[in-house]
């Protein structure tokens, strides 16, 4: 189905929407699994690590978790897919060094950069929202097809910054961030609750379902939906009718 929308920002999920989640579960997740436990054990006194690790303790209830205990957390974490920000930002760590080597290449659908190119060409303004760190999104973008599409992106959003995925106020918290007006930010994602939670603080919403993701044949509850970006258009009205006239 194609759709049509009038909107002045887009949000934009990664996993299940920009990028394939089966390459985020059976590639950068077994790859940080593996180097938990050097990270944990030979790099704790590094500021983000040690952060990472007091809010991990924190999330267990356990102050005086060691590294051993704190390790068999993550790994729990996620066995669930559970997106504990301390997870997210020591996944980040580890993601950073296998781009920064040439381990990792990050994946993206082939209909997203043509269509992030025409959104941004047509003056409207892209953000990221995603569970994994900011530091992971920015390397993601910046490692992404034709030489990167982070110069494309205006801002980045993460379970640090603005809050968890399915809760309303990490909406508002982010319509306050990039004061663009809730009817005029559409977010796009695959999972269910997330699009209710930003439809709740008033954001347009996509249900985007890409065949063989794992919410592909999920009810969309409302939701306009598409199967890729190519069938999305989004552009500014007032921008292109002040284009017509002159
Ligand atoms: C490539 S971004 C890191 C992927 C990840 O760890 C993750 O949890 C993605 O979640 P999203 O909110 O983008 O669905
Ligand atoms: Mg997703």
């Amino acid at each position: 189905m194609n759709l049509t929308f009038d909107a002045d920002a887009v949000v934009l999920d990664i996993e299940g929407t920009t990028s394939a989640s089966a390459y985020v579960t059976e590639v950068l997740y077994p790859y940080s699994r593996s180097r938990f436990g050097a990270l944990l054990a030979d790099r704790g006194h590094e500021p983000d690590v040690r952060r990472a690790m007091d809010q991990a303790r924190r999330l267990l209830g356990d102050p005086g978790a060691d590294a051993a205990r704190v390790e068999r957390a993550l790994d729990d974490w996620l066995e669930e897919d559970r997106k504990a920000t301390p997870l997210k930002t020591l996944q980040g760590i580890v993601w950073a060094e296998g781009f920064a080597r040439g381990d990792l290449v990050p994946h993206f659908f082939d209909d997203v950069a043509p269509a992030l190119r025409d959104w941004h060409e047509a003056g409207v303004r892209l953000y990221v929202y995603s569970s994994g760190s900011v530091a992971t999104q920015r390397d993601w973008f910046s490692h992404g097809p034709g030489g990167g599409l982070l110069s494309l992106v205006d801002g980045l959003f993460d379970t640090e910054n603005a809050g968890p995925k399915q809760s309303p106020g990490s909406y508002r918290a982010i319509t306050e961030a990039i004061g663009t007006r809730p009817g005029r930010t559409l977010f796009l994602s695959d999972r269910p609750a997330e699009l209710d939670a930003a439809r709740a603080s008033g954001w347009l919403t996509v249900a985007v379902r890409r065949p063989g993701e794992p919410y592909h044949r999920h009810a969309a509850d409302g939701h306009p939906e598409v199967e890729s970006f190519a069938g999305l258009r989004v552009g500014r009205a007032e921008q292109s009718e002040a284009s017509s006239t002159s």
